[in-house]
Formats: C-alpha cells, structure tokens, sequence
C-alpha cells in the first residue's frame, strides 16, 4: 500500500532512526527498504569506524545510501549532514556533476551513540534544508532485553528516548510479559508523546513509520489515554516529563516573558515540548513545540463552540524543576 502523507506539503519528508547500540536499527532500517510501499528512499547511514563510501553515491535496488563516517552524527557532522542533504537535494534536482537521483524521502540512520538534537535541528536551522525538506519523525528502537540497563547508564540513552515520536520496543521475544509492561511504564513515564509499539525483529507496519508527520505543528497532542490517571514508578531518571492543562486563558505577554526565561535558562534541559495553548482574546489554538531553544508557534483552527478551550502541554527534558515550571506556568494565566 503506498504511503499517504497526510498534509499537501511539497517537501521530502526525512526519518530519523535512533536507538541503544544493537537494539534493532539496521533490522528496521532494512524491514523499511524492503517492504512494499512503492517509494524511492535515500538513506544516509552514519556508522563509527567503517570505512565509508563518502561522498559517492552507490545504487541500490531503489535506494541511494550515502555513508557518513567521519564521526559522530551528533557533534561534528552536522556540516556533513547538511552537505549530504545538499546533494541529495542537488541531485533530485539535476543540478550540478551528478546524474539525476529521484526519491521520494530519506531516512537517516544515527550511530547508537547519537544525540538526535542536532540532527533534527538541522531541519529547523538551516533555511535552505528546511525549504526541501521536513523533518517527519524519529523513530527510536529500544532494546527490550537491556533497556534497563542502558537508561540506568547512559545519557544518550535517555535523550534518544526522550526525542522519539515512536518507541520501538523490539526484542520482545527476550523478556517476560511483565517485564515489557514495566519497561513500558518507563518509557512512558519519560515520553508521554510517543507512541509506543512491541515489534520483533523491527518488524512493523511502515504506515506506522513513514508518513506520520509528528513534527506537523497542525497535528493534534496526542498522549497516550490514561497516561494522566495512571500511577507512574519513579525509576529516578533524569529524564522526565511534565505535563500541564489550564482552562482559564493565558496571557501573551506573561506567557512570553516565561519562555524567554525558559528557554534561555532551561533550554539546554528541556528536549521536547509540544502542545495547545489557549491564549486571552485569541479566537484560534495556537498549536506550539520545540526543541531546546528553537521554539515555533502558529494558530491553528478556532476553538469549536462545543469545545471547551484550554491550553494543554507536555515538557520532556533532564532534571526540570517541577515546582519552578509550574509557578511559573500558573503566573502567566489572564486576569
Ligand atoms: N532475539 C532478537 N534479536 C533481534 C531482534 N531484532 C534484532 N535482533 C538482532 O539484534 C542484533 C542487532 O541488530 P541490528 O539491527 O544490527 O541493531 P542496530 O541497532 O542496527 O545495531 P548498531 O548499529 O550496532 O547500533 C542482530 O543480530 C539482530 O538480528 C529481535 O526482535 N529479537
């Protein structure tokens, strides 16, 4: 079945695939190529210490794959992500030495060691990225068997979570029942914005992966049910999410200056944000989120007479001072 994007956007959409070293990337990443979907993907692999194939392009069935290898995606390839994303788009395009390359989207494969941050900045900070392509999802593949483990270990571990719009949790032939439902929890506990699915092998629906425009500032918050209502387990990650809802509307200019504290302050915490607001004499949702610093927002449809309008967000990031956001939050509702 071909995969439907769901907005008139013209851009190529980009996937990016994440996860703990071993978890099920490549097995995913393959799983996609394969499958049977009708499209022509580009795929950028950053791989540590293999010897690479840079800069040249190498045909596959109906694939391109470009190979980064000089380091790790996250700190010094940035450069080299945009002059990949540079060339790909040069060559769909025709333009310059290369022949004509046609795809119709790109998946980036990140080393398991990979802050995705920067990867998916680039598609917010570069201007000319951002016009030819749109960041649609990140895809993190979790180990069910040591899941554990690497979230009680490690930084990056608990970033990949905390970015992911889809949380593979693969191996699920490796652990009990309750142990999934545990891991689950946790998972959730930390990103209450992904979704979450048990595969084996990677194996998955693509429709599920591809084309899901998660970061569509149109889509609707979508939490997973119950996550408010359920009793959560402190497992004492770093990571954590805060999740807030008002009726009353919020005042614009108070609600301003907080971010403006926020983001200059707790910026380099907070991960991933995302949600509606309802702001005093705005007859539209404004629909928000971000990453880090980089912060977007715009009026979405107005709020339906049968609705009940109110403002309701989530912040995923390390060590937030609850108490502080929610002050802070409570101040900037009207009157
Ligand atoms: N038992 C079991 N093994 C799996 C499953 N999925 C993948 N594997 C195996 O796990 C190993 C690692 O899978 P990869 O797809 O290479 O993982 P990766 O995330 O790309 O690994 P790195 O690139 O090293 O980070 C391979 O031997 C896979 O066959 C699964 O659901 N169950």
């Amino acid at each position: 079945m071909p995969i439907a994007e769901q907005t008139a956007d013209p851009r190529i959409p980009v996937t990016v695939l994440t996860g703990f070293l071993g978890a099920g990337k490549t097995t995913l990443l393959n799983h996609l190529l394969t499958a049977n979907h009708g499209q022509k993907i580009a795929v950028i692999v950053n791989e540590f210490g293999e010897i690479g194939i840079d800069n040249q392009l190498v045909v596959g069935a109906d694939e391109e794959i470009f190979e980064m290898n000089n380091g790790c995606i996250c700190c010094t390839v940035r450069g080299d992500l945009i002059r990949i994303l540079s060339e790909l788009m040069a060559a769909k395009q025709g333009g310059g030495s290369r022949k004509k390359v046609n795809f119709d989207r790109v998946l980036i494969e990140t080393t398991g060691l990979a802050d995705p941050a920067p990867v998916a900045q680039t598609f917010f900070v570069d201007e000319h990225i951002a016009d030819f392509y749109k960041l649609d999802a990140i895809v993190t593949v979790v180990d069910a068997r040591h899941a554990d483990q690497h979230l009680d270990e490690g930084h990056e571990a608990q970033e990949q979570v905390a970015f992911a719009d889809v949380l593979l949790v693969n191996k699920v032939d490796l652990v009990s029942e309750e142990q999934l439902a545990q891991l689950e929890q946790r998972l959730q506990t930390m990103n209450p914005l992904a979704k979450l699915y048990r595969t084996q092998q990677s194996d998955i629906d693509v429709h599920k992966i591809l084309g899901i425009n998660a970061f569509d500032l149109e889509q609707k918050l979508e939490l997973e049910p119950g996550f408010l209502e359920e009793e959560h387990h402190d497992h004492d990650d770093e990571v954590a999410s805060l999740f807030f809802r008002e009726n009353r509307p919020l005042d614009l200019n108070k609600l301003e200056r907080f971010l403006q504290v926020w983001l200059s302050e707790h910026g380099a915490d907070t991960f991933r944000y995302k949600g509606i607001l309802h702001i005093q004499g705005v007859k539209q949702r404004i629909i928000f989120q971000g990453i880090h610093m980089l912060f977007a927002s715009t009026p979405d449809k107005e709020w339906k007479p049968n609705e009940t309008p109110r403002s309701e967000f989530v912040v995923i990031g390390r060590n937030l001072d609850e108490a502080w956001f929610r002050q802070q939050f409570a101040a900037c509702i009207a009157g």
